[in-house]
């Protein structure tokens, strides 16, 4: 195929252009959220129940059982652990299992907490101390430390880090507390928000786990579109993500029972996740809820100001200047007197799914009411999975418009925007992947013949970056151990990441995305070969992106003094996937090649390859 692109008309590639989708599902607590403790508040668990005590365990002689405590550490945090030796001697106390495993790596240190009372306080205080570390199942202690502690029926909190010397290729260690039983006797003692951080993220308190932080640096994100998607909205109003429940101290946050099953502990809330935003140098999509709950009901309309008043209030949280606004004051007091930088905010969540109620009142109320508020700000309007563009009073200026379907949907769709109009509509592609081979068998994880498909799409992206704004696959983590939605950008285990052929995909667009798209000659739809060009004008380097589903060799003339240029490759065969077993089947290579006047490149069928030359 000859390909020839002009040096200098195009347009503007948005730096929005590629970024990040998240919620939390199988991906926050135990993923991002860097937390190692399972259940450490017994949020939301009923005392008594077996479920309660979830990734708990006694360790040596002793009872332990989650209950309400007769003075709760807080009014959020009404649960706690009791404890209490069976014995009057010998080490006893309980473990914790973490999320499927606990990581323990050499020269981490780890940061840990808790609250503790002792219910009914012996006449003559006792003083004794805690041993709390990280162990094998078998017992082998790897590290650990001591807490003193005097008897009090008033909680007090108990700060300790430790530092790992070895790091075990098992992940299934256990957090232990222990005492030993010949100093308290068989006294009861109560626990709660019992909590161990590994190392996090740009060092923040209650931050999120380097490795994944790093994983998403490396693909250049342009935004992060947060908390959701369907865990946004859950099943009930009464269930939704609300702001309020996630900012504040731990001890203020009661957790929720999110929309995918699970209950969220909100440790990472909308605090945290704008700092973290932040420190990744991303762009917050932040949603508001708009009144939908996945039971398939809508908020009456004349119901529908209490939630308003919370998305105005959750966006001051971001937004508020914290020397007059409450909302913001809580912001300044967590740390981050100043606003945050925040310009898009998505109303509600696939919306269309209510087909009346956005289309009747929640759309025109939250964006009248928002628009008043925020003029400064740009309103996202929702869809459902597929459709025309909606018929929204006001016109929305932004959609997001979600797709999940098979490798030849993203093959014949390369020119999908090219047909739409160019009337001030922005597009966000919120969500999209690959999910089933064309045969319609779904997918465990992203295989190379659908992350190819996919760059045959995203190159419409670039072609079409006047008016795609931003576009993000779904969903982008989850855990190996606990999955309801395949396939994801990224899998991870405690102490590993599955990188999938879909993020090598993503991160070559994104990273070579330019910052100016260069008009070239293009190809037809559903060709074998698709491509676009691009330019960073700091660097002054072309970007020219190919997807390739056939070998076939791409003439392209590169305009002067270009000798030499650098290209990668992502290439497999055909339904190669990276797994847990097999993590790297397919991975991107670099290679260097001559250009000058023209380049002739021939790539191999089912492959990505960014040529990169400097003019
Ligand atoms: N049903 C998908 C669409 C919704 O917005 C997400 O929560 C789900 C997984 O990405």
């Amino acid at each position: 195929f000859d390909v020839t692109f002009s040096t200098t008309s195009g347009h503007k590639v948005p730096s929005t252009l590629y970024g990040l989708m998240f919620e939390d599902i199988n991906s926050g607590d135990g993923g991002l959220y860097a937390e190692l403790i399972q259940n450490r508040a017994f949020q939301q668990v009923t005392p008594g129940t077996s479920a309660a005590l979830t990734a708990w365990a006694t360790l040596g002689s002793a009872s332990i059982a989650v209950v309400k405590s007769s003075s709760p550490v807080s009014t959020a945090l009404p649960n706690a652990l009791s404890f209490k030796p069976t014995a009057t001697s010998g080490t006893v106390g309980f473990t914790n299992d973490g999320y499927f495993g606990i990581p323990v790596t050499a020269g981490w240190k780890y940061t840990g907490s808790f609250f503790y009372r002792t219910p009914t306080p012996p006449a003559t205080k006792i003083s004794s101390s805690f041993t709390v570390g990280l162990r094998s199942t078998s017992g082998t202690v790897f590290t650990s430390t001591t807490v003193p502690f005097t008897t009090s029926s008033s909680w007090q909190q108990a700060t300790f880090t430790f530092t790992a010397s070895s790091t075990q290729t098992s992940v299934t260690n256990l957090f232990a507390l222990t005492v030993n039983a010949a100093t308290i006797g068989e006294l009861t003692m109560e626990f709660t928000l019992i909590s161990l951080f590994p190392p996090t993220f740009n060092n923040r308190a209650n931050g999120m786990r380097v490795d994944i932080s790093e994983a998403l640096l490396a693909m250049d994100p342009g935004f992060f579109r947060f908390p959701g998607g369907n865990n946004l909205e859950g099943q009930t109003p009464a269930q939704r993500w609300a702001w309020e429940s996630t900012v504040n101290s731990l001890v203020d946050r009661p957790g929720r029972l999110g929309t995918w099953g699970y209950i969220n502990t909100d440790g990472l809330g909308l605090y945290e996740y704008l700092q973290w935003i932040e420190d990744m140098g991303m762009e917050p999509i932040m949603a508001v809820f708009a009144g939908y709950t996945l039971n398939g009901a809508s908020v009456a309309q004349n119901s529908l100001q209490t939630y308003i008043t919370e998305a105005i209030n959750q966006i001051n949280f971001a937004i508020g200047d914290a020397s007059s606004n409450p909302q913001a004051a809580i912001r300044s007091a967590m740390g981050h007197p100043e606003p945050f930088d925040l310009t898009y905010i998505e109303i509600g969540n696939e919306d269309f799914f209510s087909s009346t109620t956005y289309t009747n009142y929640r759309w025109s109320a939250f964006v009248d009411a928002l628009s008043a508020e925020f003029p400064q700000l740009h309103y996202i309007s929702t869809s459902a999975t597929s459709g025309s563009v909606p018929k929204l009073t006001p016109a929305p200026t932004y959609w997001d418009l979600h797709i999940y379907s098979n490798p030849n949907f993203f093959i014949n769709g390369a020119f999908n925007f090219d047909i739409l109009p160019r009337n001030g509509l922005q597009f966000f592609q919120g969500e999209y992947a690959t999910t089933t081979q064309n045969s319609g068998a779904t997918l465990a994880y992203p295989f190379i013949d659908g992350s190819i498909a996919e760059a045959a799409y995203m190159t419409g992206f670039d072609r079409n970056s006047d008016i795609v704004f931003a576009a993000s696959y779904a969903p982008l983590l989850s855990s190996v151990s606990s999955i309801q939605w395949t396939p994801d950008l990224i899998n991870f285990s405690p102490n590993s990441l599955i990188l999938s052929t879909s993020y090598y995909v993503q991160k070559l667009f994104s990273v070579y995305k330019g910052d100016f798209y260069l008009t070239s000659t293009t190809n037809t739809a559903s060709s074998p070969v698709q491509w676009s060009v691009t330019r960073d004008t700091a660097t002054s380097q072309y970007f020219l992106k190919r997807y390739h589903s056939e070998h076939c060799s791409l003439h392209a003339p590169i305009h002067p003094a270009s000798t030499a240029g650098t290209g990668t490759i992502l290439t497999a065969a055909p339904g190669t996937m990276n797994t847990p077993t097999k993590p790297t089947a397919a991975v991107p290579s670099n290679f260097s090649f001559t250009a000058g006047k023209t380049i002739t490149y021939n790539a191999p069928g089912l492959s990505l390859s960014v040529l990169v030359v400097v003019s």
